[in-house]
């Protein structure tokens, strides 16, 4: 494809966008299954540079004069985005744009002189607002601040970054030294990550997916903070451990090969679909004894009460700690989505609690920022639940995991700005009884 070309690409796809409700990550692997004479090298092309629009979005409106409702998306966003970002001038777009080929239209006289205004303009100024300037939805804003004070901006700006592609080195399987030997023998760069001691982060993007060392079960795809929640559940061999939020099994596996594949681990979900997800990689990763059940009601499981030494509730969240991964999610999450979440994590911390034998643990865990997913669920609860205290995290990091514990109070809150891994935040609650 040629320049243009591309930049027709993303006009079209940021276009979509606009109109679709659902991840941008669909639109866009729909745009093309639709195109497949599209190369993966021009597909990476024009991947990078929607994501990058998208990851100015609220700026690009507010250079646009269209910070009131939902700005028009596609073509102006773009070509501001070129301009604004320095990758062209006016000249060069006027070039780009001239209507040949399979490129963008020539610009109207009304486009040239919005171009021409912001021609030598940077994206970020001093006279957006705070949320435009952080691409933050307002109504958020009190979260974060709340959650951050003063590193509020940022966290935020790190939120805006590209996350690493981080994974799981699978100890039923093999080791770390092993699994990176095996990805080098196939041309894929990796180092270990610098907080699990389980992680590898790739260096540039490779066809990992159809890589022997991915489709053999050596590594797992799973962000190293991911990863640091997993271990936190501190499981071992001979336990009894339940993942009741266990979708397609992301921990499920990391609570395998911390159990050396002997025990009894559960993996539950209310969504039967998103479990059968889970059974290739279970497979893959030599997974074999864990049980799969859909659970409508944890409350209704009574052949599971007081059963388990560990419950892992990997909550249904915001994802505001994943935003690097969707930089489109933050404009989808609405005040009622937040509130459906809440009252679905205080009814699964609840039910769940009836799950953990005397002296055994329940961690929750959210991919989420904000502290009313957080440390407030986690008060709610222990309020409610006389029965239960929190366990602190650095005990079992330094036990588990090693070396310094990122953190200074009961709980494990990791963010992109200071550990460079996704948003997670662990609470360990022990039940009262013998250890
Ligand atoms: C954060 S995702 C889990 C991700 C998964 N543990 C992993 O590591 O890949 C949250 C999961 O909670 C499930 N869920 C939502 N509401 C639930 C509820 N009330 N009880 C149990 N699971 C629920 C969702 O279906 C979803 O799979």
């Amino acid at each position: 494809m040629t320049p243009a070309a591309r930049i027709q690409a993303v006009i079209e796809v940021v276009g979509q966008l606009d109109q679709a409700a659902r991840p941008a990550e669909q639109t866009v692997s729909d745009y093309y299954r639709q195109r497949r004479y599209i190369g993966s090298k021009d597909r990476r092309a024009i991947s990078a540079l929607t994501y990058a629009v998208l990851r100015h979005r609220a700026r690009l409106a507010w250079h646009l004069g269209q910070c009131k409702g939902r700005p028009p998306w596609g073509r102006s966003e773009t070509l501001a985005f070129l301009l604004l970002s320095g990758q062209e001038t006016v000249e060069t777009l006027e070039g780009l744009c001239n209507g040949e080929g399979y490129g963008p239209a020539v610009l109207t006289q009304d486009e040239g002189v919005v171009l021409q205004s912001l021609q030598g303009q940077a994206l970020s100024t001093d006279a957006q607002p705070e949320e435009v300037r952080h691409e933050t939805p307002g109504w958020l804003m009190p979260s974060f601040t709340r959650a951050f004070g003063p590193a509020v901006e940022a966290e935020l700006d790190a939120l805006l970054q590209e996350a690493p592609l981080d994974l799981r080195c699978n100890t039923l399987k093999t080791d770390r030294a092993a699994a990176l030997a095996a990805l080098a023998a196939e041309g894929i760069e990796a180092e270990p990550t610098p907080l699990s001691p389980l992680g590898l982060r790739v260096s540039g993007r490779r066809a990992l997916r159809s890589s022997r060392a991915y489709v053999g079960g050596l590594v797992e795809i799973q962000d190293e903070g991911s990863q640091l929640a997993a271990l936190l559940c501190d499981a071992a061999p001979g336990m009894a451990v339940a993942d009741v939020c266990a979708g397609a099994g992301g921990k499920t596996l990391a609570l395998a090969a911390a159990m050396a594949g002997q025990g009894c681990l559960l993996a539950a979900d209310v969504d039967g679909a998103r479990l059968d997800r889970a059974v290739a990689r279970l497979r893959r990763a030599g997974a074999d004894f864990v049980e799969r059940r859909v659970l409508a009601d944890l409350a209704g499981a009574e052949d599971l009460a007081a059963c388990f030494d560990r419950v892992l509730i990997d909550a249904p969240c915001s994802g505001t700690g994943a935003w690097r991964r969707q930089p489109d999610a933050r404009w989808r999450l609405t005040p009622a989505d937040l509130a459906r979440y809440r009252a679905a994590q205080q009814e699964t911390l609840s039910k769940a609690a009836a799950l953990v034998r005397p002296g055994g643990r329940m961690v929750y865990v959210t991919c989420s920022l904000l502290p009313e997913e957080n440390e407030d669920q986690v008060e709610a609860f222990l309020q409610n639940h006389p029965q239960f205290s929190l366990h602190p995290a650095a005990e079992t990091w330094e036990r588990v995991i090693g070396g310094a514990f990122p953190g200074d109070g009961p709980f494990l809150t990791l963010t992109p700005a200071r550990q460079g891994t996704d948003g997670f935040f662990v609470a360990i609650l022990q039940r009262e009884g013998p250890a």
